[in-house]
C-alpha cells in the first residue's frame, strides 16, 4: 500500500498524464489568468463540514445511516434561480423522510449540486442536419466549458466560465445554506409534500398512503414528547460534483490551516467518473491527496480488481468514510456483475459505502429520437443492487439519482406513466434524462419498501435501543 500524502500534486505533473476529457482552450494565457483569480478566491466549503460528511459516510458503511446524493444531470449557470433551487430541494428533503423513516437510521444528504457543471462525453463532436446541412460542432461539454446552443461561438471552450462555476456554486451554496436552516426543511411540512404526492399518483398512492400516515403519526408523537423545534426543522445539507475538470479543481484545492492537510474545497464530496477513472490517470491522482469523502463510478466492466486498486490507491489507510463505491452497472448487468465486486472488496477487510447510481447504466434513444431512461429499468436496478446486497449480507448505503424537482418529461414510466411521445412535452435536461418530481418520489417510497423489508435482523441504533435492556 502507499503511504498517506500530504501535499498537492502541480498542475503540470496532473496534465503530463494527459488526463481523458479536459478541454482545451485557444488562449493559454487566458486560462492562467482564470485559474490566477481561481486561486485567489475563498474556499467554496470548509474542511470542518468535509470531515463531518466524511464521519456521516462511515457510518454509512457500518449499516448506521443511508446516503441520498441526486441532482441533475449537468447543473446550468441559468438554472441558478431560487424557483429551481427551492424545488430540488424539496424533493430531496421529502425523499429523504421517507428513507429515514423506513432505514431507521439518519440519512444523510447530498446534492448534486453547486459544482456539476462539467460533463464527460462520449464524442468530441455532435452533428445536426440544419437546413437539409450537416453541421458538426464540438460537444456541449457542460456550462463549466461551452455553451449547449448549437452555434460555433457557444460551442467555443471558455475559460472565464471557471469563474462563472465558482460563483454559480457560491450563490447556490449561500441559498442552500439558507434554506436547510431557515424553517424550510421542517419536517412537518416535508412530509406534507409527500402526502401530496401520494393523493395524486394514481395506483402507487393507495400502495404508499399508509406509509405516509404512518410518518405523520411518529412526527405527532415527537411533537408530544416535546422534541424541540430546532431538531425538527433544520437539517445537515451537502454539496457533491464530479472532479472533472483539474484546472478547476486544482485552484481549489487547497491546505487547511488548522490540519495542514490538503482539502478539495469546490464542494463536500468529489467523485471521479466512470470514463476519467485510471489507475495512474491525473483524476486519482489529485483526488488521492485530499482529504474529501470520494466517490468512484463502477460501470458494468468494472471488477473486483479495479475496485481493490483504486479503494488501496485512494486510501491506503482505510480511512473510514472515505470510499464510496457508486455503481452504475444497467439493469440488465447488476445481478451479474456486483457480486464479484462487492465480495472482492469484503474480503480485503475494507469497509466501504455502496451506493446504487440506477441511470447511468440504463440510457437509450427513444423512438422520437430523445435520449431517455425507463423508470421500469431504474426500479429495476435499484432491485437487483438490493437482492445482491441483501443476498451477501453487505448494507446497501444509498442511492444516487440525476432528477429535478420540476415536472419534465425526460423519463418514461411512472406513475403518470409518461410514454415516449410525451418526451417532446418539457424535455429540458442539457445532457442526461432525469427523474421528475413525480419519479423521484416514487422512487423513494419504493427504496424505502425495500428497506424495511431487507431490515429484519439488522442491528442498527432503533434496534439497539428496543434491545438495551431496562
Ligand atoms: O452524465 C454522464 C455523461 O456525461 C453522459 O451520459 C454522456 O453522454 P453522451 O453519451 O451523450 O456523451
Ligand atoms: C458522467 C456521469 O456518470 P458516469 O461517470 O457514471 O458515466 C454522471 O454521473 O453524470
Ligand atoms: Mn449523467
Amino acid at each position: 500500500m502507499l503511504a498517506p500524502v500530504y501535499d498537492i500534486p502541480s498542475l503540470a505533473d496532473l496534465r503530463a498524464r494527459q488526463p481523458k476529457q479536459q478541454p482545451r482552450y485557444e488562449d493559454a494565457a487566458e486560462l492562467e489568468r482564470a485559474l490566477a483569480a481561481l486561486s485567489s478566491r475563498p474556499p467554496l466549503v470548509f474542511a470542518g463540514e468535509v470531515d463531518d460528511l466524511r464521519d456521516g459516510l462511515a457510518r454509512v458503511a457500518r449499516g448506521e445511516g443511508f446516503l441520498l446524493q441526486g441532482g441533475d444531470c449537468a447543473e446550468t449557470f441559468a438554472g441558478v434561480t431560487a424557483a429551481n433551487l427551492k424545488n430540488k430541494l424539496r424533493v430531496l428533503l421529502a425523499m429523504s423522510l421517507v428513507l429515514t423513516y423506513a432505514a431507521q437510521v439518519p440519512v444523510l444528504k447530498v446534492g448534486r449540486i453547486a459544482g456539476q457543471y462539467a460533463k464527460p462525453r462520449s464524442k468530441d463532436t455532435e452533428t445536426r442536419v440544419i437546413d437539409g446541412q450537416e453541421v458538426t460542432l464540438p460537444s456541449f461539454r457542460g456550462d463549466a466549458v461551452n455553451g449547449f446552443e448549437f452555434t460555433a461561438e457557444a460551442r467555443r471552450n471558455d475559460p472565464q466560465r471557471l469563474l462563472d462555476v465558482y460563483n454559480a456554486s457560491s450563490a447556490t451554496l449561500n441559498l442552500t445554506r439558507a434554506f436547510v436552516s431557515g424553517g424550510f426543511a421542517d419536517l412537518r411540512t416535508v412530509n406534507t409534500w409527500n402526502s401530496d404526492f401520494v393523493r395524486n399518483a394514481n395506483g402507487a398512492g393507495e400502495r404508499y398512503q399508509a406509509l405516509v400516515e404512518e410518518i405523520e403519526a411518529a412526527l405527532a408523537f415527537m411533537v408530544a414528547c416535546g422534541i424541540d423545534d430546532e431538531q425538527m426543522h433544520t437539517v445537515d445539507f451537502y454539496s457533491s460534483h464530479e472532479a472533472l475538470l483539474l484546472d478547476y479543481e486544482h485552484a481549489l484545492t487547497r491546505i487547511d490551516s488548522r490540519s495542514q492537510l490538503p482539502y478539495g474545497t469546490s464542494g463536500h464530496f468529489l467523485w471521479i467518473g466512470e470514463r476519467t477513472r485510471e489507475l495512474d490517470g491525473a483524476h486519482v491522482e489529485l483526488l488521492r491527496h485530499v482529504q474529501n469523502p470520494l466517490g468512484i463510478k463502477l460501470g458494468p466492466t468494472a471488477t473486483a480488481e479495479d475496485a481493490i486498486g483504486l479503494a488501496d490507491r485512494l486510501d491506503p489507510d482505510g480511512t473510514p468514510g472515505r470510499i464510496t463505491f457508486i455503481t452504475r452497472m444497467g439493469a440488465g448487468r447488476i445481478r451479474d456483475v456486483l457480486p464479484d465486486v462487492v465480495e472482492g472488496v469484503r474480503a480485503t477487510g475494507r469497509e466501504v459505502v455502496w451506493v446504487t447510481d440506477p441511470m447511468h447504466g440504463n440510457t437509450y434513444t427513444s423512438s422520437t429520437g430523445y435520449k431517455t431512461r425507463s423508470f421500469a429499468d431504474v426500479v429495476d436496478e435499484v432491485n437487483g443492487w438490493f437482492d445482491v446486497h441483501d443476498r451477501l449480507g453487505t448494507w446497501p448505503g444509498g442511492i444516487h439519482v440525476e432528477l429535478t424537482g420540476e415536472d419534465v418529461t425526460e423519463c418514461v414510466g411512472g406513475t403518470h406513466d409518461l410514454a415516449e411521445a410525451d418526451l417532446a412535452h418539457r424535455y429540458e435536461t442539457a445532457c442526461d434524462p432525469r427523474l421528475n418530481r413525480n419519479q423521484s418520489l416514487e422512487l423513494a417510497f419504493m427504496v424505502a419498501e425495500r428497506l424495511r423489508t431487507g431490515l429484519q435482523g439488522r442491528n442498527n441504533p432503533v434496534q439497539q435501543f428496543f434491545a438495551r435492556e431496562l
